[in-house]
């Protein structure tokens, strides 16, 4: 063989080997992921096209679960006089658009900084009980109600969030939010059934549950029955959430913007999906 002649049979040599090595390596990834799958974080096959906020804007006026002003806004330095804006918060951890830690309802659960990153991005389950929220204010997410979003949807998502749709957030600026009945004491807001929350830790591995309304339980509830199954089992919440009706009930990937406070038993986050 000439010497042009062996320098390019090598190269052709090298090259069919890279093919084949690139081959081998892909081949190779997909015989793991048939293995040994790693945990989807996002619910869709394609790329997001659009996020929807579901976070409630915060403000001192904040409709809050006893009823008392929790979020205060100090002015220490403003634009006129020091030319820049600064303000100190007070805040109660369990305001607004907001994470329950299972911390918040156990003696030594996981606080919110304590929550793995990856488990504040999941698939979003959207379950849609508008219906017959508009005429009892009382009503719960129930077995029933995931059975028929399973039925219409598929099983649910590895690790999902699974939210409650009550359409609840059109009333936060309004008394109707909190409801507070004829007795001057008990509210009527929708939330989930205890028996939901025990089939979702049993059947499935779902690792949050959201509510567009005050609390994990309906506002009847006299023992936060949801609060203390769900979250010292590890579990977390999400309260106060807004804008479900945008969402689909499967498909989309939700983002929990926790915040990373030491010891925290929850807190004010920004949440959103990407559909
Ligand atoms: N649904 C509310 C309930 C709540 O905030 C709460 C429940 C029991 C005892 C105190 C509470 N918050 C007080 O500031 C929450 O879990 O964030």
């Amino acid at each position: 063989m000439c010497h042009h002649c062996v320098t390019e049979s090598v190269k052709s040599r090298m090259l069919n080997r890279r093919d084949f090595f690139r081959r081998s390596a892909v081949a190779g990834a997909a015989a793991a992921a048939t293995i040994s799958a790693p945990q989807a974080l996002f619910a869709q096959k394609a790329m997001p096209t659009k996020v929807e906020d579901m976070t409630h804007t915060l403000t001192e006026d904040f409709p809050t679960y006893f009823g008392d002003q929790q979020f205060f806004v100090k002015p220490l330095f403003n634009y006129a006089e020091h030319k820049f804006n600064i303000n100190e918060w007070r805040l109660n951890e369990h305001t607004g658009t907001h994470m329950d830690a299972p911390l918040h309802f156990s003696a030594d659960g996981t606080s919110v900084d304590e929550i793995p990153v990856g488990d504040l991005v999941c698939p979003l389950a959207v379950i849609d009980i508008r219906e017959k929220a508009s005429t009892d204010a009382d009503a719960q997410v129930t077995p029933d109600d995931i059975r028929a979003w399973i039925e219409a949807n598929g099983d649910m998502p590895e690790g999902a969030c699974v939210a409650m749709l009550s359409g609840w957030g059109e009333h936060v600026t309004t008394d109707k939010f909190r409801n507070v009945g004829e007795d001057g004491k008990t509210m009527h807001f929708p939330g989930f059934h205890i028996e939901a929350a025990q089939m979702l830790m049993e059947e499935t591995s779902t690792k949050g549950i959201a509510v567009d309304t005050l609390s994990l339980d309906h506002g009847p509830s006299p023992d936060f029955a949801v609060h203390y199954e769900w979250l010292p089992s590890g579990r977390w919440g999400l309260e106060c959430i807004a804008n479900l009706e945008a969402l689909p009930a499967a498909g989309a990937t939700l983002v929990v913007g926790a915040p990373k406070v030491k010891g925290g038993s929850g807190g004010p986050a920004r949440v959103f999906a990407m559909v």
